[in-house]
């Protein structure tokens, strides 16, 4: 590459000097189960994360291209943080790629967890995360995969979705966000996910994620899913755990554990009566700053 007059490395430093790159806000990225997400911490609740904002950073052309983003905020500072999460938590700002927020994010939330731990503002183990469903006690173990506590999970209705001209019966699962999951033992790979399916809006006035599930073997089922705020994704952790309570159903049991294969990889999902544990990995991929300049010509209202 060649340097401007004057303009010199030195070890260490990030640009070279005489470097006319303005530092914006920190960033991360990471992904679980390639479920991709820009971290953004912002501890002082500083930052002005506008859906425009949010739309830029998740453009996958025009930006760092991922399905959300994750603002790392105290919940003392979140003022629709439910009153369950103390304010010295650490909270996770959660906003789907189309600048839509979400109340919880099973991949987000590990990733969030490891960026915490990563960073310095968590030691390794288990403490709690905020989220808008509430408190989310996290553990995150030695070998980089992380469980989380997602709460108590069970079907709580039932619906359909049409796809394509086919209409599919599934189990609602409420998961702090909404899931319909469709149980189906046809192959998943000829659904066509590139539209929003067409849902019941009585029954999800708030939008639904949809998530069809194939039974392989009585320990392992194949999710593909479409995320509300987002489209086909490859990877959804509540939408993984919405498909084990419905699998189960659909054998008789309401309790039980799979391994749930998504396209972007494995996750593990344990389902009790009264709560459900969901463990995968959970990959920071790049540390950085935004442009300053990007940022503030990103802004929107
Ligand atoms: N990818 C997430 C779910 C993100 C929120 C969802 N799109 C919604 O709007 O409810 C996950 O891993 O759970």
């Amino acid at each position: 590459m060649q340097l401007d007059a004057g303009a010199q490395f030195h070890e260490g430093d990030r640009f070279p000097e005489g470097s006319r790159f303005a530092k914006g806000p920190e960033f991360a990225k990471g992904h679980g189960t390639e479920n991709d997400f820009v971290v953004l911490p912002d501890p002082r609740d500083e930052l002005k994360l506008t859906e425009a904002r949010v739309q830029a950073l998740c453009d996958r052309q025009r930006g760092l291209g991922a399905d959300g983003v994750l603002r790392v905020v105290r919940s003392g500072d979140v003022s629709d943080a439910p009153a369950t999460v103390p304010g010295d938590v650490w909270f996770m700002d959660y906003r789907n790629a189309d600048g839509s927020i979400a109340e919880m994010c099973g991949n987000g939330v590990r990733v969030f967890a490891r960026y915490l731990v990563e960073a310095g503002l968590a030691r390794s183990g288990e403490f709690p995360v905020g989220t808008r469903s509430g408190p989310r006690i996290v553990t995150v173990h030695a070998d980089g995969r992380v469980s989380v506590d997602m709460g108590a999970a069970s079907v709580v209705g039932e619906s359909t979705v049409t796809v394509d001209g086919h209409t599919w019966h599934g189990f609602a699962v409420d998961l702090g966000n909404p899931h319909l999951a469709c149980v189906t033992t046809a192959g998943l790979d000829t659904i066509d996910l590139s539209t929003v399916p067409s849902y019941d809006t009585a029954f999800f006035p708030n939008g639904v994620n949809v998530e069809f599930v194939h039974r392989r073997s009585p320990e392992r089922v194949r999710m593909r899913v479409h995320e509300r705020g987002v489209g086909e994704t490859r990877s959804c952790g509540t939408g993984t755990v919405a498909a084990t309570v419905a699998a189960l159903h659909a054998d008789g049991d309401d309790t039980g554990r799979r391994i749930v294969e998504i396209p972007g990889g494995t996750v593990e999902v344990e389902i009790t009566e009264t709560s459900s544990t969901l463990t995968g990995p959970a990959v920071l991929v790049a540390h950085g700053w935004l442009d300053a300049e990007w940022w503030q010509h990103v802004g929107g209202g």
